[in-house]
């Protein structure tokens, strides 16, 4: 059977557009805008970054470009095994954490039912999803102990296979199910979902007999949403995951030219560079559509471990990288608005919007002698909704305040799989303006190491010598 992603009419109707004429001069004023000729001064830098990312991938060292091939066969397999599978249990469970966690909650809020895990006829015969994304003790017990074990699948998602957050969910979580079913019954409740090759994850994995999945080596945990890292949860709660492959495709299709001004993915970095260049370092992606509210928290990650590094590929250093920030449409109106709008010129903010939203609900008509209530009635929500952003955006310009739109013709698995690539391929270019490595996170090692020499893990005694020995804190500033 011929699926829609194969027919190229619906692709192209089906294409996400980065809109970004609220970042020219034309548009917010001179001194805040860009003009093209700004844009194009970073042709030679594009054509350069553009020759260095396709020459990475040609090496092996760029592995998120592959996998819209790549794991092409593996999503099938993927699929068949959850179908299979799905009647076994009443639960599914990530145990994760960064980007082993925020890609599976990303794609069920974005393409399921919003009260997919209450809703049975929404679940259509799938298990309900929890990604519990913490060690939050009340939050992890209150999970642990609500849902019925011997009903329920773990996926245990670690690239390193030993961060420490995970592997106590995962060690608690089994301890249970040892206890209530029995230690035979572990290999029938747990996924791995880990490097093959390294880490304790896949040892435990291998002689507990759990199913195993594996994420590339040269895929980072917040590029790996579309390994099995996203696409075993997603398969299981029905997701059309073959799909969502076919969407990034076709965006690494639409992106693979160094003509920026015919690259989403390219026009954006450039633009994002240019203002974080010129002070504006905070960059707000604003979903005005509930189901991509997660995007932007997968956003979040992407951009900030990717683009906060302290020294360049020289080894010098340059504290560079923008602030990630969310936001959510229409909600934070009534919360940051007046910030984004009067507050410090140091923002780009990115709405995302939906042409056709999955539902069409009616406001109700009423109050006909009150005029202030009585002109809602008869409109329906998505007008609402999708008026409140332009109003925002043009009141944005109205400030000359820098903004663009990412439009989603619909929120669907070929659109997801588009937004996901795009912004991962900005990411590799901003990675090549600012001259850092994009797909390491040194940063984020010493409070690691603080916290495993504390918890007295071996070999960290020296860590924890260091952390007794931290500077007393001064009652007074205690309040
Ligand atoms: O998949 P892992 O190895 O458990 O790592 C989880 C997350 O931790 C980090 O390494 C940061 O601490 C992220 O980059 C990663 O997504």
């Amino acid at each position: 059977m011929t699926k829609r992603y194969e027919d190229a009419s619906w692709k192209e109707s089906m294409r996400i557009k980065l809109d970004v004429n609220n970042m020219f001069a034309e548009t917010v004023g001179e001194e805040h805008g860009y003009t093209k000729a700004d844009v194009d001064s970073m042709k030679e830098r594009v054509i350069a970054g553009h020759k260095a990312i396709r020459a990475a991938k040609e090496a092996g060292d760029l592995g998120f470009m592959e996998l819209p091939e790549s794991h092409k066969a593996i999503a099938k397999e993927i699929k068949e095994y959850a179908d299979a599978n799905k009647d076994k249990y009443d639960n599914f469970v990530v145990l994760g954490i960064g980007g082993s966690a925020l890609g599976n909650i990303a794609l069920q809020t974005a393409l399921n039912h919003p009260y997919y895990n209450l809703n049975k006829e929404a679940r259509n015969g799938y298990p309900r999803l929890f990604v519990p994304d913490n060690v939050d003790p009340t939050r992890l017990k209150g999970l642990l102990e609500t849902l019925d074990l011997s009903r329920t699948v773990f996926n245990v998602i670690s690239k390193s296979g030993g961060t420490a957050e995970t592997m106590s969910q995962f060690l608690t979580a089994r301890a249970m199910v040892v206890e209530e079913l029995g230690e035979d019954a572990v290999g029938n409740h747990f996924i791995a979902t880990t490097s093959q090759h390294s880490g304790n994850l896949i040892k435990i994995a291998k002689e507990e007999g759990m199913k195993t999945y594996y994420i590339p080596e040269n895929v980072g945990g917040r590029f790996s949403v579309m390994t099995p890292v996203g696409l075993i949860s997603a398969a299981f709660t029905g997701i059309d995951i073959e799909e969502l492959l076919a969407g990034a495709a076709y965006m690494d299709e639409i992106c693979n030219t160094d003509d920026l001004w015919k690259n989403p993915a390219y026009l954006n970095a450039v633009l994002q560079y240019l203002a974080d260049q010129d002070g504006k370092p905070m960059s707000v992606m604003m979903p005005y559509a509930h189901d991509l509210k997660d995007l932007a928290d997968w956003y979040r990650q992407l951009w900030a471990e990717s683009l906060g590094k302290k020294y360049d590929r020289q080894g010098k250093v340059v504290n560079v990288g923008p602030t990630p920030v969310k936001a959510l449409g229409a909600t934070d109106q009534h919360s940051q608005a007046q910030l984004y709008m009067e507050g410090p010129f140091d923002k780009v903010v990115t709405f995302l919007e939906v042409d056709n939203y999955k539902e069409t609900l009616e406001i109700a008509p009423g109050y006909k002698d009150i005029s202030g209530v009585s002109y809602l009635g008869g409109h329906t929500f998505n007008e609402l909704l999708t008026v409140e952003k332009k109003a925002t955006e043009l009141a944005l310009v109205d400030n000359n305040r820098l903004n663009c739109t990412v439009t989603f013709p619909e929120v669907n698995a070929f659109t997801i799989g588009q937004f996901f690539y795009m912004y991962e391929l900005s990411t590799a270019l901003m990675g090549e303006f600012y001259d850092i490595n994009a797909f390491d996170q040194p940063g984020v090692e010493l409070g690691k190491q603080y916290a495993y020499g504390v918890l007295e893990r071996e070999g960290f005694a020296e860590m924890k010598e260091k952390f007794d020995a931290r500077p007393k804190k001064d009652e007074n500033l205690i309040l």
